[in-house]
């Protein structure tokens, strides 16, 4: 996506909502600073920033200049040349985007800039994005024309359930075509992520294993070691299952487990990843007591600091049920994937930030090897796609161990992207920012495939809506117990993050 080669987006007016949000200053202007280091966008990208605040365009900029100078993002003069670049060609409108007054301003506003193209990005919270998209269209701003595209970025999350996802896509497509939405997903504009399918489509020796004759279990683990901080309120009516699993984590699922598309156009892509969501078991109550497992974290030492609790925390219920952290057993109702468990966790203050999808496949059918008192079992291959920190790939195989004896040892091929290519410091939204300004929709969520993810996970929101508590776990460790239990009912373990690269290398 990035590099030399690929030509600069279409000239457009990039209209952010919100302009005056965290969002915008910690990622958005960031990511454009980016483009326009890389040529990515050129001099003909206008920014018009939309916020309550009073003040004009300078109150903007100086309140992005002043974030810039503590981020460290502009300690390079290459940024600092792109940022001088950029800031000249933003505008702010202060306005209440709840009504119309400011949609009047923005049409005025377009109808002079040198072309019509225009990308509308929600950088709001969630409750206003119905609304938004109303007005806009109620103000002629979504009609596209001959040549002039108009296209409507949403953030997440994208509803809290089934039932309300529903309703937003319903509430969106009434007012914009399905080809004019971008609902964003960050993971999709993670390398690594992007790599999934590569991985398997570029190589006959992955792919022709990818399937429940060779592939024994597939775990998805998305660790972090930061806590809920100063997120308390969004957090609390958010928790660990919606925040992270039928977005993020079901879009690596979709990637490990959908079936080859016929082409590598969105459509194409976005089909066969809607298909395998639809085809993720929608348990019954009881399945899903017996498939999920929950927890949150306990006070205690974490990364050096004292953590308070999770129900300490600013603006969490001190009865809060709220888990921060899920782990869970799914299946995918495929002829590829029938009897393939995937075991799914995430969670805050865990032992260590680690994103990674693990494909363990079957034992060998029959092995002559000699078992030996330190490894009685051959162990399993594996293949550890190391989505963050430090992205990878890293291939488990079994080796002759070197001597007159015939003994295996274990051995890890491991690719690192760091060491190979020069991946320079990205904030994950160029690529996502650059498809949506030339209108590729491949790397965003499609309205079917967001509504499976949420029909999947509502059988879970149903049974902890009924009450109970989460498990308490230790910060700094890998979850509660139950996670444990979850996996190894089944005689298999959770992948350790000590074993993954990136720890082992630090
Ligand atoms: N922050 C992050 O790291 C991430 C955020 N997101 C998502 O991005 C979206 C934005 O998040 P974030 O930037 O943190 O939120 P913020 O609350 O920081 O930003 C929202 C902005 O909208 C402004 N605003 C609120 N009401 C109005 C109104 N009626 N008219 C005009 N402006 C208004 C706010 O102004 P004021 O503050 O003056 O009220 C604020 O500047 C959310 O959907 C969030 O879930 C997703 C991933 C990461
Ligand atoms: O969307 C979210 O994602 C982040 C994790 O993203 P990452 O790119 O840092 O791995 C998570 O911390 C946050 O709670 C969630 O809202």
């Amino acid at each position: 996506m990035s590099g030399p080669n690929v030509a600069p987006a279409p000239p457009l007016t990039f209209v952010i909502f919100g302009a005056t949000g965290d969002l915008t200053r910690r990622l958005l202007i960031p990511t454009l600073i980016n483009m326009t280091r890389s040529g990515l966008v050129g001099d003909d990208l206008h920014i018009l920033g939309i916020g309550i605040e009073t003040g004009g365009v300078e109150m903007l900029l100086e309140r992005f200049e002043s974030f810039l100078a503590t981020s460290g993002d502009m300690q390079d003069s290459a940024r600092q040349e792109a940022w001088q670049r950029l800031r000249k060609r933003i505008a702010y409108i202060s306005g209440d985007f709840t009504q119309n007054a400011v949609y009047e301003e923005i049409a005025k506003y377009l109808s002079q800039a040198p072309n019509a193209n225009a990308a509308f990005y929600f950088a709001v919270p969630p409750r206003f994005f119905g609304d938004i998209a109303e007005k806009l269209s109620a103000n002629g701003l979504v009609n596209e024309t001959i040549g002039a595209f108009r296209r409507i970025a949403i953030e997440k999350p994208f509803g809290h359930d089934l039932a309300s996802a529903r309703e937003l896509n319903a509430r969106l497509l009434s007012h914009a075509n399905e080809s004019q939405i971008y609902r964003i997903d960050h993971f999709l504009g993670k390398e690594t992520v992007q790599n999934i399918m590569t991985t398997r489509f570029a190589n006959m020796m992955i792919e022709a294993l990818w399937n429940n004759n060779y592939i024994d279990h597939v775990q998805i683990t998305a660790a972090e070691l930061v806590d809920v901080g100063m997120r308390g309120k969004f957090y609390d009516a958010t928790g660990a299952l919606r925040d992270m699993v039928p977005n993020h984590l079901f879009q690596l699922l979709a990637m490990v487990a959908m079936e080859p598309p016929n082409s590598f156009d969105a459509e194409s892509i976005r089909n066969e990843k809607g298909k395998l969501l639809k085809a993720l078991r929608i348990y019954s109550r009881e399945e899903a007591a017996k498939n999920a497992v929950r927890g949150a974290y306990t006070a205690g030492p974490l990364d050096g600091n004292n953590l308070p609790a999770y129900t300490e925390t600013a603006d969490v219920s001190p009865d809060s049920n709220t888990e921060t952290f899920v782990g869970l057993k799914l299946l995918v109702d495929t002829w590829r994937w029938a009897g393939v468990p995937f075991y799914l966790r995430t969670g805050k203050a865990m032992k260590a930030r680690d994103t990674e999808v693990v494909i363990t496949f079957r034992q060998v059918p029959f092995a002559q090897f000699p078992r030996h008192e330190s490894r009685p079992e051959l162990p399993p291959n594996r293949l550890i796609i190391q989505v963050q920190p430090d992205e990878g790939l890293d291939m488990e195989i079994s080796i002759k161990s070197p001597g007159l004896v015939l003994k295996t040892a274990p051995v890890s091929l491991d690719f690192r992207y760091a060491d190979r290519f020069d991946i320079g410091k990205q904030t994950g939204y160029e690529s996502l920012f650059y498809e949506l300004f030339v209108g590729d929709q491949t790397l965003f969520q499609r309205a079917d495939g967001i509504e499976a993810g949420w029909a999947a996970v509502q059988p879970f929101l149903d049974l902890w809506a009924e009450g109970g508590k989460p498990d308490p776990y230790a910060p700094g460790s890998m979850g509660p117990a139950c996670a444990d239990e979850l996996i190894e009912r089944d005689g298999r373990t959770w992948h350790r993050p000590e074993d993954a690269p990136a720890v082992k290398k630090g």
